[in-house]
């Protein structure tokens, strides 16, 4: 772990771009793709779809240089009609914005922080804003659409479509186009839900994007491409001319694959308690990986080269769907509307190099990671350019249960490119050099870490119930070494397995326990096996803790380093203690999980006597 952390300290790199020395008219500026995934109506708000697309619909580029795919794996006429209404409201809001250059482009944040607008223009589109709001907030509500308030014959259809033997595993692909560049200096806003059926593996993101990536290619083929995350809406309208100033750079384009924004999360409480800024994976890292071959892939806010999905930046032939293929045709036309159903086929890539040497890559729940894991090891670089003002705003996990569905789904994802084909153990050295192979295996040995903490958590407390040291003496010259990972040592939550992605949910609808994050009180309110083992491991260190300084007191002498770490145990587990025994409200952790991880604690110190005696 120290070798890997090492290496991404030894060449930090900070740049600076000047978006506002970039050159050209406006016909001249690249085509940009933009993919917006979503996969649940009820985890991610349709509304919150609706703000991410936009901010970026909003972008300062040319309008009708701009498409946005959305992806929508939910398959949700919820999610469909949302951006639907959005499509419309977005006429007066681009002009809005550009007009009185307005920065936050997200409407719910402009809204909510200019609460006393005074001119008409603005409290008109405030409140058509918050009719829209209202529009939605009733079909999600009535949980379907009411189709004959749809007033175009084909949005109808589409809508009826979803009525027989529709769900969100087994349907046909849906791909509407919203809103077309065509008539209006507008962007492009196409809606899609790739066909998914029982019998056909999907990829989850993975899968999602690829499809994406197929039906840009036959509808409008951009070079660039921005990929988001529905909850990851734009908070800077310069963002893309930025990327720009990288990916249109002679000197360093032939070979730079993606520029990565970092993730910044909006909400985070003072202390956030769950950890979730991620300061070190999303800030500190990166300026390291910088300075080797480029940062890793973080899933959003990634402007990428689309020519870099086709293959090493060395190859030369690449197949139809690649980069050079030439749209002359509008998107709605007949026969590429034809065209793109067809590639959004769940058996479209049966027997192709997608997801293996084409496209997001398959195998593992971190598709990102593994991505730009395998696009490094072809010979792409990256950039990571982190503006002052935060690119992009997204959301974190806001209950525990969250948190450590989150990290379960993260270190499952890890363990899969860890244990592949072209695991960063091995193949990652040959083709990434030590430098940047360590800087991947910083997160490849992740995983790993909870076998310590399971040692450190469990371990040195049976040792103090059976008196055996398993520490060395404290005039031992190992001492110190010992010491020093038990600085080392922090108390996290064990790793249970599920499989499949499992999205976070954004949804904020549950009001005690928002309230609960913002006072900075743990949930453990639902009734989750994931909080069994950090349960167990709390009762057992206050057991042990007992134990020890009884011991300490009685006979005058006890096992000090097993202590110590007991006492750090208990410290770091006393909002456990406190949900356990003294909270009463609906985040206190639930008896039965209380009750089995006593039992737990019990048999695992009867066991330690095998161990130990
Ligand atoms: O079958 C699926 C599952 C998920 N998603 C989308 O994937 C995104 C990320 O899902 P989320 O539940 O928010 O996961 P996080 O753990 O918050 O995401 C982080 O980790 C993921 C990999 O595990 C990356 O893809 C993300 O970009 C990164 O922000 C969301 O937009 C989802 O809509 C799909 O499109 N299809
Ligand atoms: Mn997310």
């Amino acid at each position: 772990m120290w070798a890997t952390t090492t290496s991404l300290r030894l060449n930090p790199v900070h740049r600076s771009e000047y978006p506002e020395r970039y050159e050209a008219k406006p016909e001249d500026f690249p085509k940009l793709d933009v993919f917006i995934c979503t996969a649940d109506p009820y985890k991610e708000p349709p509304m919150m779809v609706v703000n991410t697309a936009l901010s970026v619909m909003a972008y300062d580029y040319p309008a009708d240089k701009i498409s946005v795919y959305v992806s929508d794996d939910g398959g949700s006429s919820l999610t469909l009609f949302a951006l639907m209404e959005a499509a419309k409201f977005s006429k007066h809001w681009l002009p809005y914005c550009k007009n009185n250059n307005v920065q936050d482009r997200s409407p719910e944040v402009y809204f909510s922080a200019n609460s006393h607008l005074k001119d008409e223009e603005a409290l008109n589109l405030k409140r058509m804003y918050e009719d829209l709001k209202k529009r939605v907030k009733h079909v999600v509500d009535c949980g379907k659409v009411d189709t004959q308030s749809i007033k175009s014959n084909q949005l109808r259809e589409v809508f009826d479509l979803g009525d027989h033997k529709f769900t969100r595993n087994d349907h046909p692909s849906i791909i509407t186009v919203l809103q077309t560049n065509e008539t209006e200096m507008m962007p492009n806003l196409i809606y899609v839900s790739r066909e998914k059926s029982k019998v056909s593996s999907h990829h989850f993101k993975a899968g999602a994007l690829n499809t994406l990536l197929r039906v840009s290619s036959v509808m409008t083929n951009s070079p660039i491409i921005l990929t988001l995350d529905c909850d990851m809406y734009s908070n800077d309208p310069i963002t893309p001319v930025r990327a720009l100033c990288y990916l249109s750079d002679p000197k360093i384009n032939s070979n730079l694959g993606f520029v990565q924004f970092p993730q910044k999360f909006q909400g985070i409480t003072k202390n956030d308690i769950y950890g979730s800024e991620l300061k070190r994976p999303f800030d500190i890292n990166t300026i390291g990986y910088d300075g080797l071959m480029g940062p890793i892939y973080m899933g959003t806010g990634c402007f990428f080269n689309r020519r870099t999905f086709y293959g090493p930046p060395s190859m030369l032939e690449i197949n139809d769907l690649g980069p050079n293929r030439i749209v002359d045709k509008p998107i709605n036309a007949q026969d590429i509307l034809a065209l793109a159903h067809n590639v959004a086929r769940s058996n479209y890539e049966c027997n192709t190099k997608w997801g293996s040497k084409i496209g997001f890559r398959y195998g593992s729940l971190v598709e990102d990671y593994y991505t730009g894991y395998m696009l490094h090891c072809e010979g792409w670089r990256s950039v990571f350019c982190g503006p002052k003002r935060a690119a992009f705003y997204g959301d974190s996990p806001k209950s525990l249960v969250d948190v450590v569905g989150q990290q379960t789904r993260w270190s499952i994802g890890l363990l899969e490119v860890d244990f592949c084909k072209y695991s960063p153990f091995n193949y990652g050295f040959k083709s990434l050099g030590l430098l940047m192979s360590l800087g991947y295996c910083y997160y490849a040995f992740w995983p790993f870490c909870s076998i310590s903490l399971i040692v450190y958590g469990l371990l040195p407390q049976l040792a103090i119930f059976y008196g055996v040291s398993i520490f060395p003496k404290t005039s031992d010259p190992l001492f110190g070494l010992y010491l020093f990972l038990f600085l080392e040592f922090t108390l996290k939550t064990l790793n249970l397995s599920t499989h499949g992605f499992n999205v976070t949910s954004k949804a904020n609808d549950d009001d005690k326990q928002r309230k609960r994050y913002e006072q900075e009180i743990f949930d453990f309110g639902s009734s989750s096996s994931m909080f069994l083992p950090v349960a167990t491991v709390a009762i057992m260190n206050l057991l042990a803790f007992v134990w020890g300084i009884y011991d300490l007191l009685a006979r005058g002498e006890g096992l000090v380093i097993e202590l110590m770490l007991t006492s750090f145990g208990v410290v770091n587990c006393l909002p456990i203690y406190e949900a356990m025994v003294l909270r009463t409200d609906d985040g206190k952790l639930p008896k039965r999980v209380s009750f089995l991880a006593g039992i737990i604690t019990l048999v695992l110190i009867m066991s330690g006597y095998l161990l130990f005696k």
